[in-house]
């Protein structure tokens, strides 16, 4: 008897997974290993910075009281007493009509509250001179002016990126608390599957699934443990994920999923005793994107259709394993974008569209089928149509996910 499935909203699938999602807790790294890991602490200025008065030229600390009058007419003159570079400090106070020959970086000598680059002098050298008047602190990069002490500068559960980095730098983070990864496995199904490395032989593809999931894994900052490929045979099949499962803390599994006569995942849950969160979803393609959870590891039933497969991942796996991960940003940003060309399919479910953005519009990146290759090749984006929808015509204002911006995301609202 063919098993009818109940299709749930691809809304309501994200909720339950992300309801069974758990963080796994924290862990110390060094500095140098932290890109791409979530911050578990939040991060305070423990100082100013900069921590002192500096110059941010290459010229003198003056003055500026001293410079009063000083026009292309009259020029003022200084003398000058010291000279210090950046990790240097002037011993000497500067009196009137001195000044301190100062690169960038160097802390403002005691006395001066101005700086003149050495483009705004003349005669420059033992004596200067300048046609112009400066203002108090005109030209000098002010204590505390980039961060406050006590400031609340990032918080926890922000992606580490080189930005963050930097900040962390800044205060001495040697180590740094971030929140610990899943374990994620990746075991491709199928008896007509070969290895990338293989000719093509009769009824065979190549496996191009276990590789786009091992590079989405990546550019969210995590690695995985591939169990390579598995005939669609149920003892086989169900040894391997068994096996997987024990091993992992997510099993990403591609393929066999649906209700044909070789696909087994439906009853290798069974076997396992899983819980099963939905097997069906209204969205097209990934359908027939099923998980469930075993003995408390989450095992992902992608499809075997490479773009069903693909977008299964960046909406249901991308942001429970965010959750497992700690990160306060779980969602696809999503944008606004007008549609370069008509789009006249009826939409049964929430269709997701690869497709190109270019920053105002988007058009679908070619052949649209769940078992499209080439327009994961050339998307950058996701269009969304809502299900019961149909007939988008050119120029018409369409919701967009936007892929592969893993730094400083805004938030798909659910
Ligand atoms: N009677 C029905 N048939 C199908 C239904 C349905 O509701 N009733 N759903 C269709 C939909 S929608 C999809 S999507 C597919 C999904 O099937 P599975 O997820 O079980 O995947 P397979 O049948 O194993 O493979 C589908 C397709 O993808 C190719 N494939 C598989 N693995 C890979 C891989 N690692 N790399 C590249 N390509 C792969 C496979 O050869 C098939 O062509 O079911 C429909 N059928
Ligand atoms: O699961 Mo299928 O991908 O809806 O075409």
């Amino acid at each position: 008897m063919v098993e009818h499935r109940k299709p749930i909203p691809v809304t309501e699938a994200v909720e339950r997974v992300i309801n069974k999602a758990q963080a796994l807790g924290i862990e110390s790294v060094a500095l140098h290993d932290s890109y791409g890991r979530i911050l578990a602490e939040p991060i305070k200025a423990s100082h100013d910075v900069p921590p002192f008065n500096r110059s941010p030229y290459d010229g003198f600390a003056i003055r500026s009281a001293d410079s009063a009058g000083a026009s292309g007419d009259t020029r003022v003159q200084f003398e000058v007493i010291d000279h210090i570079g950046a990790g240097a400090v002037s011993g000497k106070t500067v009196e009137k009509q001195q000044a301190v020959r100062i690169m960038t970086g160097a802390p403002l000598p005691a006395g001066t509250d101005a700086v003149v680059m050495f483009e705004q002098t003349v005669d420059s050298g033992e004596t200067f001179t300048i046609r112009k008047p400066f203002e108090p602190l005109e030209n000098v990069s002010l204590q505390g002016e980039d961060m406050k002490e006590g400031d609340a500068v990032i918080e926890s559960g922000s992606f580490i990126h080189p930005g963050t980095i930097a900040v962390l730098a800044t205060f001495g983070y040697a180590q740094v608390e971030v929140a610990k990864r899943p374990v994620v496995g990746i075991l491709s199904t199928g008896t007509e599957l070969l290895d990338v490395s293989e000719p093509l032989v009769p009824g065979k593809i190549r496996n191009s699934n276990g590789p786009m999931i091992a590079a989405q894994l990546a550019r969210m900052g995590i690695g995985c443990k591939t169990y390579g490929m598995s005939a669609d045979e149920l003892d086989e099949s169900f040894n391997i994920v068994k096996q997987a499962s024990e091993e992992t803390d997510v099993l990403i599994t591609t393929g066999g999923v649906s209700v044909g006569d070789f696909d087994f995942l439906p009853a290798i849950y069974e076997r396992l005793e899983a819980e099963v969160l939905f097997n069906k979803v209204a969205m097209r393609p990934g359908s027939v994107t099923t998980v469930a959870v075993a003995n408390g590891k989450f095992l992902f039933g992608l499809s075997g259709n490479p773009s069903a497969c693909f977008t299964g991942f960046e909406l249901l796996v991308r942001p429970a394993i965010l959750k497992m991960m700690g990160a306060d940003k779980l969602y696809l940003p999503r944008t606004r974008a007008v549609l370069a060309e008509d789009f006249t399919k009826a939409n049964p479910f929430t269709r997701f569209i690869r497709a190109s953005y270019d920053g105002s519009s988007i058009r679908p990146a070619g052949f649209n089928m769940s078992n499209a290759v080439s327009s994961i090749a050339r998307g950058n984006a996701l269009i969304v149509l809502p299900g019961g929808t149909r007939g988008y015509q050119a120029g018409a204002s369409v919701d967009v996910l936007l892929l592969g911006v893993e730094e400083g995301a805004s938030e798909w609202t659910l």
